[in-house]
């Protein structure tokens, strides 16, 4: 579980973050969405502690990030996975190479340990046949695939990923959401998910806070935001005919 306290973050005076408050549950795909320029990404670096919140708390599982030595942080970054935009994988390694890097990086792992380990991930993430494939060899749903076992491989207590459906055709961003969905329940992470999508609002929102102009306006899970009345939300989410036709089918059957 993370818990955000009143974290405020600006930048050259202007107030980016305005008070933001809510938890990350465990277990949970936690979801961030709001228009361009609302504070998403601020707000997941801020939790990654790239960006150093103004004033505020963040507590990693009653662990204040603020009040931690620089080597309890150094140890509470090795327990963040992360999933980039755009996959972010190193075009000079195969997946198996990429896959490794971390456990190469920040554990004292022996060859053979990271060889199992590594194998284990692939499975889990459906890339077996691709092991020595370079990312150019693969497609983007794969390369999302690489990312997110790279992300995984040193069993991260927390999870965060930065739109990682963009860039997919739809139905292979529901294959992307769906296992990003299995492995926080099968792992028990805490994971954070900037999104644009409406179809990952709709499928894996299980905690969902919105954003406007850097503040938390409104927040709650799948089936709620399809019930909601909240103005903010019916503009944003409801923007298509579509999704608005999908919202009163939906409201029709309770
Ligand atoms: N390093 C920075 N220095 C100055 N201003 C910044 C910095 N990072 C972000 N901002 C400003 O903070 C605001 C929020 O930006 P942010 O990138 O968090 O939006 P977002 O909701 O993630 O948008 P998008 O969906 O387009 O990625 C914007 O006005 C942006 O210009």
């Amino acid at each position: 579980m993370i818990e955000v306290k009143n974290i405020v973050k600006s930048f050259d005076g202007k107030e980016v973050l305005k008070g933001i408050t809510t938890t990350y549950e465990t277990g949970k795909t936690n979801l961030i969405i709001g228009q361009s320029g609302s504070g998403k990404t601020v707000m997941l670096k801020t939790l990654l502690g790239v960006h150093v919140p103004d004033s505020g708390q963040i507590i990693f599982d009653g662990r204040d990030f603020a009040a931690l030595t620089a080597d309890e942080r150094r140890d509470l970054r090795t327990e963040i996975g992360m999933v980039f935009q755009g996959s972010a994988l190193f075009d000079s390694m195969n997946v198996e190479e990429n896959i490794a890097f971390p456990l190469r990086m920040f554990t004292k792992k022996t060859n053979k340990e990271i060889k199992d380990r590594v194998q284990q991930v692939i499975e889990r993430v459906n890339l077996v046949d691709a092991n020595k494939k370079m990312p150019s060899e693969i497609s983007g749903g794969m390369q999302k695939r690489v990312a997110i076992a790279r992300a995984i491989v040193n069993n991260p207590k927390y999870l965060f990923c930065d739109e990682p459906n963009s860039g997919l055709d739809p139905k292979t961003a529901i294959v992307i959401d769906t296992l990003i969905q299995e492995i926080t329940h099968e792992y028990q992470m805490t994971t954070v998910i900037n999104t644009h999508d409406m179809n990952s609002v709709l499928e894996i929102g299980e905690n969902i806070v919105f954003l406007k102009n850097g503040k938390l306006v409104w927040s709650g899970n799948s089936e709620e935001i399809m019930k909601t009345n909240n103005e903010d939300i019916v503009d944003f989410v409801y923007s298509s005919e579509l999704l608005k036709e999908i919202r009163r089918f939906h409201n029709n059957q309770k």
